[in-house]
């Protein structure tokens, strides 16, 4: 389990935040931060704003009023262009891969985002984009030793089964060498061993590369196996917050999920 010291800065700090849809507060007030090294979920039932805080942490949605402070800097300035460069990786609920790409296509476009060529010296392969390429090529090749999918490589993304695809995915966002994960609902639909395999990832990619790791999951199992801390959501406001245990044992938590089991 992850130690975070009180006087880091925190990698995210999202600070009364909100988002409206029309008459719809999807986000509702919202406050959560994430520590270095820290590993932090955020659960809550269907429709309780989980996927548009990550669309706002992650820059494709401008928030409605609050701030996301990454890193110590405010994120409203910064183009959504500029989220992954700066080290906010993401996977997505449903696949986001390059389907007719082979795994290694796939993870340099995650890598891209760190290029600075010039078109005129990408035709050339001269100079930067030639140490750029190679660059890139190398760390390529450690994500794909690290997830261990050597066997993988060259496979087309639409040949490889969910699982597999899934850690291709993976792979991709840790390509662009984030500082912050964002894991959208990793292991849904996998079977057992397959997430075994991917919370082992996560607690390596935590433990070695140093990556703070914020997730949505609705898989309980993966939850409380992995979060130092837990935030839970419910129609758009933070009800709940602490350890896996002390969430679990909270009626407020209990009465928002047994709410969403008696309208299923
Ligand atoms: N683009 C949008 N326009 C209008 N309403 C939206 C939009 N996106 C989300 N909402 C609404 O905002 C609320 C929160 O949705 P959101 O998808 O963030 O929830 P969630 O917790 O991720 O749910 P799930 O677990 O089902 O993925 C819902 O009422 C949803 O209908």
């Amino acid at each position: 389990m992850s130690v975070a010291n009180a006087t880091e800065t925190p990698v995210l700090e999202v600070r009364n935040v909100s988002k409206r849809f029309g008459g719809v507060k999807a986000v509702n007030d919202v406050s959560l931060r994430v520590m270095p090294r820290e590993i932090v979920s955020l659960i809550g039932p269907n429709g309780a704003g989980k996927t548009t805080t990550f669309n706002l942490i992650s820059g494709v949605l401008p928030p409605s009023s609050g701030q996301i402070i990454y890193r110590g800097e405010d994120t409203a300035k910064l183009r959504s262009s500029d989220f992954a460069r700066r080290g906010i990786g993401r996977t997505f609920q449903n696949l986001a891969l390059f389907r007719h790409g082979t795994v290694v296509e796939n993870l340099l476009v995650g890598r891209h985002v760190h290029f600075r060529y010039s078109v005129m010296e990408a035709l050339a392969f001269w100079g930067r984009p030639r140490r750029e390429e190679i660059e890139a090529r190398e760390k390529v090749e450690k994500i794909i030793e690290f997830l261990e999918i050597e066997e993988l490589r060259d496979k087309t993304v639409s040949q490889l089964a969910y699982g597999q695809q899934k850690r291709v995915e993976l792979g991709r966002a840790l390509a662009c060498e984030p500082q912050l994960l964002l894991l959208d609902e990793i292991v849904a639909g996998m079977n057992r061993e397959e997430k075994e395999d991917i919370a082992r990832f996560t607690l390596d990619i935590r433990d070695e590369f140093g990556i703070a790791v914020l997730m949505i999951e609705h898989d309980m199992q993966v939850v409380m196996d992995l979060s130092d801390r837990v935030y839970v959501l419910d129609f758009g406001a933070l009800i709940a917050q602490g350890t896996p245990a002390e969430v679990a044992a909270d009626p407020m938590v209990l009465a928002a999920y047994l709410g969403e089991d008696a309208h299923a």
